[in-house]
């Protein structure tokens, strides 16, 4: 561990828990106003300060916490007036050096304490089955999952009741346990409905992901049962992934042309279904004859299809993949074995959707990719 880490990791992080307790507790309109009230009144300080006052406080703090600290002999031999030089952008290049582990520390699950709700052994495994269908959870290692586990509540809603209104903020996401129930969003005064919810689907995570208000209405359209997620523990465990992942694949998913007609939600959310591979020059990602269950969209690199039209002789190229095209999706559409090979050109990286989210996420641009499997019969027909 570095000197800048050490700094961190004894003396900031237990001031920043403490105030992200605080904050937390009291939970303000307006935090940053709350965090120097408290920390006024901890310095004893009624009224605003000057900026020389202000000054004058933090060299007293720097010098305490320097006391405290069994530091370097490189820090030992720095003024005051250095070390609150350090807090400027001179050193900001030293700075950089601080681990991340150590930053954040106090806004990671160290100090966090999540809800029980106790749970009888049938509802545990019942949880888990629907966590491992869900995308967002079922990459979360075991600990994590059953921090989720227990942090759930159980939440019933009878039909046609609310269970998240539009425009509301969001305490929370759901999972549905049983019962089905549908999303409505009001577009120019008119109530659209998205799509419908079924066991094991999970809703209500946008406004959590991204402190917005609600984004659309849902109704229990049969009497449901429901797991809830409080947003602490969302925060916590679940988000950074989730967020991370989204980020990572917009500006790839926008490009890909056979998904520029889905709507954005759903498109954003095959980002959490993705499982990415990587393939060397001269492999074979589909072998022609195969059974299939993948599909395949390009993120970077270059392939070929090769297919046997002729008897007796080698495969012929009948098609080349660069970044956002996609393969492997007639042995899923028609439950057929694969209808050519798939070979890497030079290093290939992909994403894949199995084949159960394969149906559910793409299930919208469905009727495309079998418009477009049509030009491979022209392709072929040119062939022979
Ligand atoms: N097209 C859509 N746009 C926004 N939200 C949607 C859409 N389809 C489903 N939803 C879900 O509806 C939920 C409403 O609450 P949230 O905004 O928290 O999270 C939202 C999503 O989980
Ligand atoms: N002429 C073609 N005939 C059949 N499949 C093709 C052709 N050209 C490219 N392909 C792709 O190659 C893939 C092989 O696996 P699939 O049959 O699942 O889906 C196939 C298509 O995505």
């Amino acid at each position: 561990m570095s000197v800048y880490d050490e700094y961190i990791v004894k003396n900031v992080n237990p001031v920043l828990n403490q105030l992200t307790n605080d904050v937390i507790k009291e939970k303000p309109d307006n935090p940053i106003v709350f965090l120097i009230d408290l920390l006024n009144k901890r310095l004893g300080i009624q009224n605003t300060l000057s900026e020389k006052e202000e000054l004058r406080i933090l060299r007293q703090e720097l010098a305490r916490l320097k006391q405290n600290k069994a530091g370097s002999e490189e820090e030992k031999t720095e003024s005051e007036d250095d070390e609150i030089d350090d807090l400027g952008p001179k050193k900001q290049a030293a700075r950089s050096a601080v681990s991340a582990e150590a930053y954040g520390q106090w806004n990671k699950k160290g100090d966090f304490n999540p809800p029980v709700y106790p749970k009888t052994p049938e509802q545990h495994s019942r949880i888990i089955t629907k966590l491992s269908s869900s995308f967002m959870f079922s990459s979360l290692d075991d600990k994590d999952k059953e921090i989720v586990i227990e942090a759930m509540k159980e939440c019933i809603f009878p039909t046609n009741s609310e269970v998240i209104k539009q425009g509301a903020d969001g305490a929370e996401l759901f999972i549905v346990d049983t019962g089905i129930l549908s999303c409505y969003k009001n577009i120019k005064g008119e109530n659209k409905h998205l799509k419908d919810y079924h066991p094991g689907e999970a809703f209500g995570e946008l406004a959590l992901l991204y402190n917005a208000p609600r984004a659309a209405t849902i109704i229990a359209k049969t009497d449901a049962i429901l797991w809830s997620l409080d947003r602490d523990t969302f925060n916590h465990i679940v988000k950074d992934a989730a967020v991370k992942r989204r980020e990572k694949y917009e500006a790839f998913l926008a490009k890909v042309d056979l998904l520029s007609d889905m709507d954005p939600y759903e498109r954003s959310q095959l980002a959490d279904a993705f499982v990415t591979s990587k393939y060397n020059q001269g492999e074979f990602v589909i072998k022609e004859g195969d059974e299939g269950n993948n599909f395949y969209i390009v993120e970077d690199g270059e392939a070929i299809a090769t297919k046997t039209i002729h008897a007796g002789h080698a495969a012929e190229e009948v098609k080349r993949y660069r970044p956002g095209d996609y393969f492997g999706e007639l042995a899923l559409l028609k439950g057929q074995p694969r209808a050519a090979n798939v070979v890497a050109l030079r290093v290939l990286k992909l994403v894949s959707l199995d084949r159960h989210s394969f149906k559910r996420l793409l299930g919208p641009v469905e009727s495309i990719l079998l418009r477009n499997a049509k030009k491979y019969e022209e392709i072929i027909a040119s062939l022979t």
